[in-house]
């Protein structure tokens, strides 16, 4: 019977796919996240989702694993916005969100031996105007620290999202419809297929 193993640090995926009902057990790798030269969105998410993956593989020395890993971008006219450095590149980010819509691309990844897939998720989200005391305020929370694009749709932030095209849980950080999909695909059962949560 294979071991589901959840290859990240970030407290929403672990909420996500604690919700889906699947037991797993998780892991915390640190991958050097940065882009390559002339890398799309699109690949720089799978590539680090295939890795974090793949690396998560590897460091669980088991030979029943099958290992989760994902990774998701915020992108504004192709241009990828990641977690804030500061305060100002914070507010630069949501600045620039403001008024507009951009796209979330998150990518699921499983790594079992001998095989890796990957899936890319790609989600429209429109921001209402936002104004730089609203902006401001926002940071003050705390909330954006280690978000990319500088926000949490499934926090304070809901109220500057006045639309979404896609999946919710994508960007919250794993496409739930998707990754149950794949895991099926690797032979581990959600709820439907009768484990109760
Ligand atoms: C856009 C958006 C992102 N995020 C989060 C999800 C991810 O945790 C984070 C994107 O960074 P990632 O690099 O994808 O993930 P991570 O570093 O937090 O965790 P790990 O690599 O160990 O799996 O931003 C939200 O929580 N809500 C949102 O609305």
């Amino acid at each position: 019977m294979a071991t589901l193993y959840l290859a990240s640090g970030s407290p929403r995926r672990r909420e996500l796919l604690a919700q889906i009902g699947v037991p797993f057990r998780t892991l915390v790798l640190d991958l050097d996240e940065s882009s390559l030269p002339g890398e799309t969105p699109q690949a720089y998410v799978e590539r680090l989702a295939r890795a974090k993956a793949r690396a998560g593989l590897a460091h669980s020395k088991d030979p029943e694993a099958v290992v989760l890993g994902a990774d998701t971008a915020v992108v504004l006219d192709g241009r990828i916005l990641g977690k804030p450095l500061d305060r100002a590149d914070a507010q630069a980010t949501l600045e620039a969100l403001s008024g507009r819509e951009h796209q979330v691309l998150t990518a699921v990844a499983l790594a079992a031996p001998g095989r890796c897939e990957a899936r890319v998720v790609t989600s429209r989200v429109e921001f209402r105007p936002l104004s730089a005391a609203e902006i401001a305020a926002y940071w003050e929370t705390g909330e954006p620290r280690d978000k990319a694009g500088s926000y949490g749709i499934q926090g304070l932030a809901a109220v500057f999202v006045s639309a979404l095209h896609g999946s919710y849980s994508a960007v919250v950080g794993l496409p739930l419809c998707e990754t149950a999909e794949m895991l099926a695909d690797f032979g581990i059962a959600c709820w439907q297929e009768g484990t109760t949560p």
